[in-house]
């Protein structure tokens, strides 16, 4: 007889699949959507620990989303081998973690209010990616308490990059807690120290950068209209963060730029003008 874990296993294989399948379409990474659709055919709910993706988008996994066990005869797991119980069963540990270097990664680099995470969401919802925004790990890890946390909220409200270990601990939890393979990373790296620890302790090289060029009046009108309340978006602190991404940021972006691995996106029109551009660069690989 198999054990739980086999069962787990198995259930998480069928969920691969289904995802591989049907769920490309899986999440509005912004506004933490996920599709529910199709899998709701099947009888018995099995929840996903959300405290466990305090991140935007984790395709099927985010925001609550209700996954369903098979309980009749299937290909993902017999119904025999299911376990009885309907209580719910936490898949964020049953060890599925994908081997690093299996993971695909692109990132998503421009200045504040270049649209990022507008173009990260679209991406999501036609492609299944996993969206990881920088940001939003290290806003949620400012409202942890701890006094690391004090200490982000403090660096981001004065426009700051946070120290790299702080980032990439959160970026590669975050991927290993997913399960998947390819991640858009938004807003990193920020500068080269950045860069260069993310590869020494992922050793992960990024597919390709997906850069958004925007003129900074637009961005500053971008910002100051985009009222969600965050502590960094207001004309002293908007004004920081451009320094620091014109001396910080651009320099990892030429370093790119010299490898042949940027994507260069005129940013400063609509935005599904822009989304029909990005997603060409996506279409051409397997992701
Ligand atoms: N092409 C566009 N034209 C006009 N407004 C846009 C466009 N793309 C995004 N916006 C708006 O601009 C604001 C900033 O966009 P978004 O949050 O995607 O930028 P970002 O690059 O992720 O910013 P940040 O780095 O500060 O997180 C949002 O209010 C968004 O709705
Ligand atoms: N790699 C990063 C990414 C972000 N931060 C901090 C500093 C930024 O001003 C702030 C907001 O990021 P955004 O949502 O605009 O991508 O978060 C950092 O220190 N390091």
């Amino acid at each position: 007889m198999r054990s739980r874990t086999t069962f787990v296993r198995a259930l998480r294989q069928c969920l691969e699949s289904f995802q591989g399948q049907s769920a490309r379409a899986s999440a509005g990474a912004h506004a933490g959507q996920v599709a529910k659709g199709s899998a709701q055919t099947a009888a018995r709910a099995v929840e996903i620990d959300t405290q466990a993706f305090p991140w935007k988008t984790v395709g099927l996994a985010a925001a609550g989303a209700t996954l369903m066990a098979p309980t009749s005869q299937s290909a993902c797991a017999p119904a025999t081998e299911a376990p009885a119980t309907s209580a719910p069963i936490d898949l964020s540990h049953a060890g599925m973690e994908v081997p690093k270097s299996q993971r695909t990664v692109v990132f998503v680099l421009g200045g504040p209010g270049s649209g990022k995470g507008t173009q990260c969401a679209k991406l999501v919802e036609e492609f299944g990616l996993v969206h990881l925004s920088a940001g939003d790990l290290l806003r949620a890890h400012m409202k942890s308490g701890t006094p690391d946390g004090q200490m982000v909220a403090d660096m981001i409200k004065d426009g700051k990059i946070v120290p790299s270990h702080v980032t990439i601990s959160l970026l590669d939890k975050a991927m290993a807690d997913s399960g998947r393979k390819a991640f858009l990373i938004d807003g990193f790296p920020r500068n080269e120290e950045n860069r260069a620890a993310f590869e020494k302790q992922t050793q992960i090289q990024p597919a390709f950068i997906l850069f958004f060029d925007c003129p900074e009046k637009e961005m500053e009108k971008r910002l100051l209209g985009r009222n969600e309340g965050r502590s960094d978006d207001n004309i002293d602190t908007i004004r920081k963060r451009f320094k620091v991404f014109l001396e910080s940021s651009m320099p990892v972006i030429n370093h790119y730029k010299e490898q042949g691995k940027l994507r260069s996106i005129t940013a400063d029109r609509p935005q599904d003008t822009i989304y029909t551009e990005v997603r060409k660069l996506f279409q051409e690989i397997s992701v």
